[in-house]
């Protein structure tokens, strides 16, 4: 977490002590494996998953952002696999579930969290920044979601996988490349957790809205403060409103529960305007 960062979501004290709507022993034993999990809402997926018993796997390309995540975890008694890496390395995810399973015998939950684009009108875009988002959003999830799958046949135990997407739903001018990778994801879910019935396993989407996150601090001082306004609450959501919908779908509650998508987006979805960049005057301008 950047400290400075006006995102950053709760403190690391808040993350460990913050009261935990489910019950303390709903993972207990289960093995997850996070991406991104240096920061912002996995951060708060892998150590709400410890607070609920699991052991924790994490991946992020920055070993400091991760390690502070796992001294988190180890501080309350958990059990953490660190391991730095790129989703976008085909060979490398592949390595990285070989050790989780050495480490573990066994993988229950999968999310993919890691994430992120840039705010530009599409016209603009260059090849490598199209290339940047979706190599990474749909891509290097794919490349997870395989590797998962795989390991999970092979070694013939049921799992589920649960993408981090966005509200994509209305377009979200200024992110189109992302719109368009994490529709892929959408659909990529929804057609596999078919294919993947008969292996027992479950795949579905959280689709979040604006949420407060260091994240956030990619997007214009006036795209920050209209954000929040974009939903029917009037504010952010927090990350760990995104880590109790995953928590949702990997407990018990999420047992008959596949290819679908849980949005946690404060209503965006029916009211409120999405722009991340300004909005031209043909559409009124930019927001006072
Ligand atoms: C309305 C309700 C919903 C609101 C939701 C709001 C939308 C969602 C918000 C979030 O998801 S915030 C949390 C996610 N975190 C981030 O987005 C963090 C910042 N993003 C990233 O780090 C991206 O993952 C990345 C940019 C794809 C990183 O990939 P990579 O490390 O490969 O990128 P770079 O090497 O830095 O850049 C590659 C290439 O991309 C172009 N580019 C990057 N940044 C910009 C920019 N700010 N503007 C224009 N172009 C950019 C550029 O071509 C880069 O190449 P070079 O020019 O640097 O050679
Ligand atoms: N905050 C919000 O409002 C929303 C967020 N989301 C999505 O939720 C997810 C988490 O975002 P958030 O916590 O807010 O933002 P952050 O930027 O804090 O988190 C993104 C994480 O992804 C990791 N990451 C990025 N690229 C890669 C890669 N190639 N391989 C492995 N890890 C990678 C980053 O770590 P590192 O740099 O160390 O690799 C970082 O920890 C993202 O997918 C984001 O797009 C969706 C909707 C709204």
């Amino acid at each position: 977490m950047t400290q400075t960062s006006p995102h950053a979501t709760g403190s690391d004290a808040d993350l460990i002590t913050a009261p935990l709507t489910y019950r303390a022993d709903l993972l207990k034993d289960q093995v997850v494996l996070v991406s991104g999990a240096g920061s912002g809402i996995g951060k708060a997926i892998a150590v709400q998953c410890a607070r609920l018993g699991a052991r924790l796997a994490i991946c992020g390309r920055k070993a400091d952002k991760l390690e502070a995540t796992a001294e988190l975890i180890r501080g309350l008694g958990g059990e953490v696999l660190v391991r730095p890496a790129s989703i976008r390395d085909a060979d490398d995810v592949g390595r990285l579930h070989a050790e989780v399973w050495q480490r573990f015998g066994r993988l229950d939950h999968l999310v993919n969290n890691a994430g992120g684009q840039f705010p530009q009108a599409a016209i603009d875009y260059s090849v490598k920044g199209w290339n940047a988002v979706i190599d990474t959003n749909l891509t290097g999830t794919w490349h997870m979601m395989q590797a998962a799958a795989r390991g999970w046949r092979d070694h013939g135990t049921p799992g589920s996988i649960i993408n981090i997407v966005t509200v994509i739903w209305r377009g979200m001018p200024g992110v189109a490349h992302t719109c368009a990778a994490r529709a892929g994801v959408i659909y990529l879910s929804k057609t596999v957790a078919i294919e993947w019935a008969p292996l027992n396993i479950r795949v579905n989407c959280v689709a979040p809205g604006a949420i407060a996150t260091e994240g956030m601090d990619v997007y214009s001082d006036e795209a920050q403060r209209d954000l929040p306004r974009s939903n029917l609450m009037q504010r952010f959501g927090q990350a760990r409103d995104v880590a109790d919908a995953v928590t949702y779908l990997a407990g018990p509650s999420g047992a008959f529960v596949t290819g679908e998508v849980m949005v946690v987006d404060g209503g965006n979805q029916v009211w409120g305007d999405q722009w991340t960049i300004p909005r031209p005057d043909y559409f009124g301008g930019q927001r006072p």
